[in-house]
């Protein structure tokens, strides 16, 4: 029989009250990879992880994780699971390593806690209470707890939230060194440059549904209807609103090969196949439209385009 995947998330729904938080989604996880959960705050990304992690049953649908259901079979599960909360995960009073210590002791095979709290810059704050440990120090201390019992899935919620630039890529460093150990790492980000530079495979969700999948590449690149990649995106922004129907007029001017999206009153994205000739052909548009460019800019499509591009809002927050 094949090794069930890491995580089989399948027609999940989560409502709290009225409130859709998570609407029939369906994902999964391949082991040893590192998947990111990517959307905006409030798309369901801590719902969904919540409930891999058994904190929460599922209202409709089945989650699995490394095959067991994580309510039913929890006692299995949790010695293989690591987990790091967004908020808590840590008791207000008590020191750092003497934290990281007492959860390494409650696993069979630990990783040195020392060792660990190094590796996290977390050396000189070991004698402080966790509530007087700054936001990023906090966020370390509560990886270093996550991965301590080497668990053979880790859910990081936000890992990197609040960090400084240098514990950030601390921080991704020691997430790629996980999944170099054979790690599954599951983590839910709303900065685009964290999922494309850590993740083998991004999940985007909005709404609590899966609007798209695939690896950084696959979804940046693209294709358009004949199957062309989207190599390039240019941004236009505009002075004052467009006229009515300008996507279908730029597009018209363009050709077909690629797609306009307009975002809002004055700014839209046109994707494809674009070179410096289609951007001096937006330019002459604009002539012919009477409206002035603020700024006209061709660059690589990234995920925050991708993103524009299926939902017409902006993803960070
Ligand atoms: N305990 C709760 N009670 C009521 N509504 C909730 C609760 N938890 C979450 N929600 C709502 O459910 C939706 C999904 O929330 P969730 O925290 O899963 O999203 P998220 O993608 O993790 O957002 P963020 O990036 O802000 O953490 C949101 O609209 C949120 O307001």
């Amino acid at each position: 029989m094949s090794e069930a995947p890491a995580v089989a998330v399948d027609g999940l729904v989560m409502r709290y009250g009225e409130k859709t938080a998570v609407d029939d989604l369906s994902l999964t996880v391949e082991r040893g990879s590192i998947t990111a959960v990517l959307g905006p705050n409030g798309a369901g990304k801590t719902t969904t992880l919540e409930t891999c992690e058994g904190y929460r049953a599922p209202q409709s649908g089945t989650v699995r994780v490394l095959g067991l259901d994580p309510v039913r079979q929890r006692r299995d599960l949790l010695p293989r699971i690591g987990v790091m909360l967004q908020a808590g995960g840590a008791w207000s009073g008590v020191r750092a390593t003497e934290m990281l210590r007492y959860v390494a002791r409650l696993h069979a095979h630990p990783h040195d806690p020392d060792t660990l709290a190094e590796r996290m810059g977390l050396e000189d704050c070991g004698r402080t209470p966790y509530r007087r440990l700054s936001g990023g120090q906090q966020q370390r201390l509560k990886l270093a707890l996550a991965v301590v019992g080497r668990p053979e899935i880790v859910f990081v919620d936000e890992p990197t939230a609040g960090m400084d630039p240098q514990a950030r890529r601390n921080t991704w460093e020691l997430l790629a060194e996980l999944r170099g150990a054979g790690v599954t790492v599951v983590l839910t980000t709303h900065y685009m440059d964290e999922a494309e530079r850590l993740a083998d495979r991004i999940h985007i969700i909005d709404h609590g549904r899966l609007i798209a999948s695939g690896s950084p590449l696959e979804l940046t690149r693209g294709s358009n209807a004949a199957g062309e990649e989207h190599v390039a995106t240019i941004r236009l922004v505009v002075t004052r609103p467009f006229p009515a129907g300008a996507p279908q007029s730029l597009r018209a001017a363009l050709g077909t090969r690629v797609e306009v999206t307009q975002l809002d009153d004055v700014s839209l994205l046109v994707s494809g196949p674009a070179d410096a000739s289609t951007l001096a052909r937006v330019s002459r548009w604009c002539e012919e439209q009477g409206v002035l460019p603020e700024s006209l800019s061709l660059g690589q499509r990234n995920l925050e385009d991708v993103f524009l591009q299926l939902t017409g809002r902006e993803l960070a927050p």
